[in-house]
């Protein structure tokens, strides 16, 4: 383990206590193989992030790097043999169980990567109304909301299978929208949506970070993530490479700090369409180096076998030896 991170920051928002802090989070599952002999999968490694008031922080990462798993730990929801190592905060205080418990649903709000999430036996309006503490003006707050994100008047009187499936994420944003939500956790909320919807749904988002709420996207779409997020935490096999800007995503990505970050941005259709060959390694595999070395085309015998620490360049992190 190494210390290299505690006193980094992205410090863009000097005066501010961030919203939420990340630090050094590990996180391991208990494998039993043959012979009972108990051994460990790391599934996150030294992840590190800060949200801001206001910010939306895009976390992206392909399939199985892990980001689920990053918003279970927030929420404290993981399943019981998950092994979490660590600092959480919340507004500067530990984010302890506890406190998990009190701030899920309320100050620290989820929007689930399925609809399915949706109560199907109840009216989409009631089931919105029920996260609202107003008591007076529910049906109003939520009729609002509905109509700010575009649902026709007479939707909330419909139960969750009379929608599409683009109506009833926006159901699940409105949830967020009218909770007292200040932390706002996303997974994943554009899977498979044509143009239009995705278009709509990532504007959603914008909307929800109004009011100076947090928003951590999680996506594995980086073109969303550069649509809508100030800060971009690229996250590979349980690992973050790099925390970039958005504005570091330009021309043929000299700004970028990582390979990794470099070839995802000239992986694009408006860029060279140049993929990135390989795939990314399973949790069971341990790496003694750098978990990019077996794709990286500037790795030497050094990122073989050692672990380049997080550090700071240009008000972005990576990790690199060759940054
Ligand atoms: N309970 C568990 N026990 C052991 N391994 C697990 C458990 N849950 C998830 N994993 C493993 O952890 C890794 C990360 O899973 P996670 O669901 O967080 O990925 P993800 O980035 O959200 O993927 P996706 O984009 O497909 O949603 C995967 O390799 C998965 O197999
Ligand atoms: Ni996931």
């Amino acid at each position: 383990m190494s210390f290299a991170m505690e006193n980094i920051s992205i410090p863009n928002k000097k005066n501010k206590i961030p919203l939420l802090e990340v630090k050094q989070l590990s996180l391991s599952f208990p494998q039993y193989k043959k012979g009972f002999e108990e051994s460990y999968i790391q599934v996150i490694r030294d992840f590190e992030l800060t949200i801001y008031p206001g910010e939306i922080v895009a976390v992206v990462g392909s399939s199985g790097s892990g980001k689920s798993l990053l918003a279970d730990s927030i929420l404290g929801i993981l399943p019981e043999n998950a092994a979490i190592n660590g600092t959480l905060l919340f507004k500067g205080v530990a984010l302890t169980k506890n406190r998990q418990e009190q701030l899920r649903g309320k100050a620290i709000s989820l929007i689930p990567q399925s609809v399915k999430a949706l109560d199907p036996l109840m009216k989409t309006g009631r089931q919105v109304q029920g996260i609202i503490r107003d008591k007076k003006d529910k049906k109003r707050i939520q009729e609002e909301a509905f109509l700010k994100l575009g649902l026709a008047p007479g939707t909330g009187d419909k139960y969750p299978h009379e929608l599409s499936g683009g109506m009833a994420r926006r159901v699940l944003i409105a949830s967020a929208m009218v909770s007292e939500a200040q932390l706002i956790i996303a997974d994943e909320p554009t899977p498979g949506l044509d143009e239009l919807a995705w278009e709509e749904t990532l504007s959603n988002l914008k909307q929800l970070s109004e009011g100076n709420r947090g928003i951590m996207f999680i996506t594995h779409d980086i073109q969303a993530a550069l649509k809508i997020a100030d800060k971009i935490a690229v996250f590979y096999a349980g690992e973050t490479l790099e925390i970039a800007n958005k504005e570091d995503f330009s021309g043929k990505g000299e700004v970028l700090r990582h390979p990794y970050t470099k070839a995802l941005w000239l992986a694009l259709p408006e860029n060279d369409f140049k993929v990135l060959k390989g795939n990314q390694p399973e949790s069971e595999d341990v790496f003694p180096g750098c978990v990019f070395e077996p794709r990286c085309p500037i790795a030497t015998g050094l990122c073989k076998t050692n672990k380049p620490d997080s550090t700071m360049i240009n008000n972005g992190i990576t990790r690199c030896f060759y940054a």
